[in-house]
């Protein structure tokens, strides 16, 4: 017997660089006792995950489905930037029977994801300080710091909302100091053009922790994840230095898109990675390097940051986006 009787249902996923969230939502409601988590590695595209989600799921018959891709979307293609894997709404038709599909950028589904988030999955970062409290359609931003680096912007208009999709991980790493054009250089020995998703993601992580121990005459590789559990305990300065160089990065970074977005309603960092640096983005100076804009420096108080700490918030955001295409 099916687990799911009712035909209301819709899939959701989130593909990341690592790993695919995938889920059943009900309108823009998550059915949370049906979120699985599959790695990526190893799998040669998004059918067969979707194929073992839905047999999983008891063979559910789903009206629609949404995913969003880490990668751009163009005329409904969306191609991972991590990962050899094509998307396209026929493979997303073929996978799930639906017939109501579509194909978001990731970090737009973070976007139409604003809203659905519990107050207590939000934590401030950097509180704002302007005279003029924000209006409701104050234009907001996202940002994602995961397997990639990627930001969208979210605006309300009389038609509904609109979340620009970008590609701005792979603009140029900024430099402010000596030891950011060392960095920048260590990278493009390595890698070639050196991109803020080089530093700003999870193996970029990795490479700031490889640079420092280089630097030093003692080149040794720590993983983002080990990286992050020696930070602050006193067993690795190499760690806490490492979180240093790349939270700084991250508010100058962050600072940059704000200036070229003006999100008067709040910027929201997401990603497994920029939610691991929580409880380090204000001791390492998250905010001065966010707010070092020269001139602008008092002005960039218009803007608070926050860390969305719910990792499935983009499927609530697919959710919405598919709700909206059909209402
Ligand atoms: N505890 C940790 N601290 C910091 N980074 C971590 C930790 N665990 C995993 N990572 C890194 O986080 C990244 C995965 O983050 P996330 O789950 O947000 O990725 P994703 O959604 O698959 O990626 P994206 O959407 O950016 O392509 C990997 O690069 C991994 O190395």
């Amino acid at each position: 017997m099916t687990k799911h009787p009712a035909n209301t249902l819709s899939l959701v996923a989130d593909i990341g660089g690592t790993n695919t969230r995938v889920a059943l939502v009900n309108g823009t409601t998550l059915l949370p006792e049906t979120i699985r988590k599959y790695s990526n590695a190893g799998q040669p595209g998004l059918e067969p995950v979707l194929r073992r989600y839905i047999e999983e799921e008891g063979d559910v018959d789903c009206i629609g489905a949404c995913v969003a891709v880490a990668g751009p979307v163009r005329d409904g293609v969306g191609t991972m930037t991590n990962l050899d894997w094509t998307i396209d709404k026929d493979t997303l038709r073929r996978a799930t029977k639906a017939e109501n599909v579509a194909i978001l950028n990731d970090l737009q589904a973070q976007g139409h994801a604003l809203g659905y988030v519990a107050d207590d999955d939000i934590t401030c970062v950097t509180e704002a300080q302007a005279a003029v409290e924000p209006s409701p359609n104050a234009v907001r931003l996202v940002i994602g710091v995961g397997t990639g680096f990627n930001a969208a912007p979210v605006f309300e208009t009389h038609a509904g909302r609109f979340v620009a999709p970008s590609e701005c991980g792979h603009a140029n790493l900024p430099i402010r100091n000596e030891e950011e054009l060392e960095l920048c250089q260590f990278v493009e020995n390595a890698h070639g053009f050196p991109a803020v998703e080089d530093v700003l993601s999870g193996r970029g992580l990795e490479r700031v922790y490889l640079f420092l121990g280089t630097k030093a005459g003692d080149p040794r590789e720590k993983s983002a994840a080990d990286i992050m559990t020696s930070v602050g305990s006193g067993d690795d300065p190499r760690a806490d230095e490492t979180v240093q160089v790349f939270i700084k990065i991250l508010g100058t970074v962050a600072g940059n898109l704000s200036l070229i977005q003006l999100p008067f309603g709040g910027v929201y960092l997401v990603g497994g990675v920029a939610r691991a640096m929580t409880p380090y983005l204000e001791r390492f100076g998250f905010t001065q390097a966010f707010r070092d804009k020269g001139r602008f420096a008092g002005f960039m108080q218009n803007f608070a940051v926050s860390v969305i700490e719910d990792d499935y918030a983009a499927l609530t955001g697919c959710a919405s986006h598919l709700h909206n295409l059909s209402t």
